[in-house]
């Protein structure tokens, strides 16, 4: 092939078909946070999970088969603060995939000394950097450079530095570098909840935006289930497609009736 040749735009992957009506019958749902069930906005601490969202999780916790789950890589700490009373009784991972709490029952590592040194890293370097933010959680510290998106480059260098020599993983994500304890994913949470009491036995639906969410589609679908990938077409390993979070919240309301 001539690289001199200029063969125009690559093709865009199609745009997914919408998830079907019953989809969730039988089935547990896994779905993540940011992006899917609250629009991205440009601070992470002036998120909200409004009267409406917290009710509609507590209807499709009622649903007679399956269980639910919010997977996310907010902490279950952060999550239990913006989801309020519902949290407590849907399952949770947290921290992309290295927390959980199912049934009361907690599981997650001990924090490694390495983050608050990280951490402290961060947060020299936000304050050299106006407009970016540290997003401090259980298992890992975040760079936010939404509201200043020329620190990209000098964010991402900084938090590889870091990762490289501390071992901590480094994971991007939109408009924000984090620094995370390694050896989880999304796809490693749906697994274990899946061994266990309600969702053992049922069938995996993951809803999620971000790269984060890839692993946890192909893992819903090699337990028989499927992924629904919501924003922008891309390659994804997921079936189904919802435009938005409101495409997502609008799917979900039927699906409890
Ligand atoms: O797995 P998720 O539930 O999607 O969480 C992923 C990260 O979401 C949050 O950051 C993102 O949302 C912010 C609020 O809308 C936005 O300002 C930021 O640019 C996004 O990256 C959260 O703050 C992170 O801790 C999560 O890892």
């Amino acid at each position: 092939m001539n690289p001199a040749v200029d063969r125009g735009p690559l093709p865009q992957p199609p745009r997914l078909p919408e998830p079907p009506a019953g989809l969730l019958e039988g089935a547990s749902l896994f779905i993540d946070f940011d992006g899917t069930l609250v629009d991205l906005i440009d601070r992470p601490d002036e998120v909200i999970a409004d009267e409406r969202l917290r009710a509609l999780l507590m209807r499709l916790h009622d649903r007679p088969e399956g269980g639910i789950a919010v997977v996310s890589g907010r902490s279950i700490a952060q999550l239990d603060a913006m989801l309020g009373p519902v949290a407590q009784l849907i399952a949770l991972s947290g921290s992309h995939g290295t927390e959980h709490r199912w049934n009361g029952i907690s599981a997650h590592p001990v924090r490694p000394e390495t983050l608050d040194a990280a951490e402290t890293e961060l947060r020299a370097f936000a304050e050299a950097h106006p407009g970016v933010m540290v997003e401090s959680k259980s298992f890992g510290a975040a760079l936010h450079y939404r509201l200043a998106p020329a620190a990209e480059a000098a964010a991402r260098s900084l938090a590889r530095r870091i990762g490289a020599e501390t071992g901590l993983a480094v994971q991007p994500g939109h408009m924000m570098i984090e620094l995370r304890v390694p050896g989880s994913d999304k796809g490693v949470a749906v697994r274990g909840l899946m061994g266990r009491p309600p969702m053992a036995g049922t069938r995996p639906v993951f809803i999620g935006d971000d790269l984060t969410d890839e692993p946890g589609f192909i893992a819903a679908t090699e337990l028989g289930g499927c992924g629904v990938l919501v924003g922008a077409p891309r390659e994804s390993a997921a079936r189904y497609g919802l435009a938005d979070s409101a495409a997502v919240r609008a799917w979900l309301a039927g699906e409890h009736a």
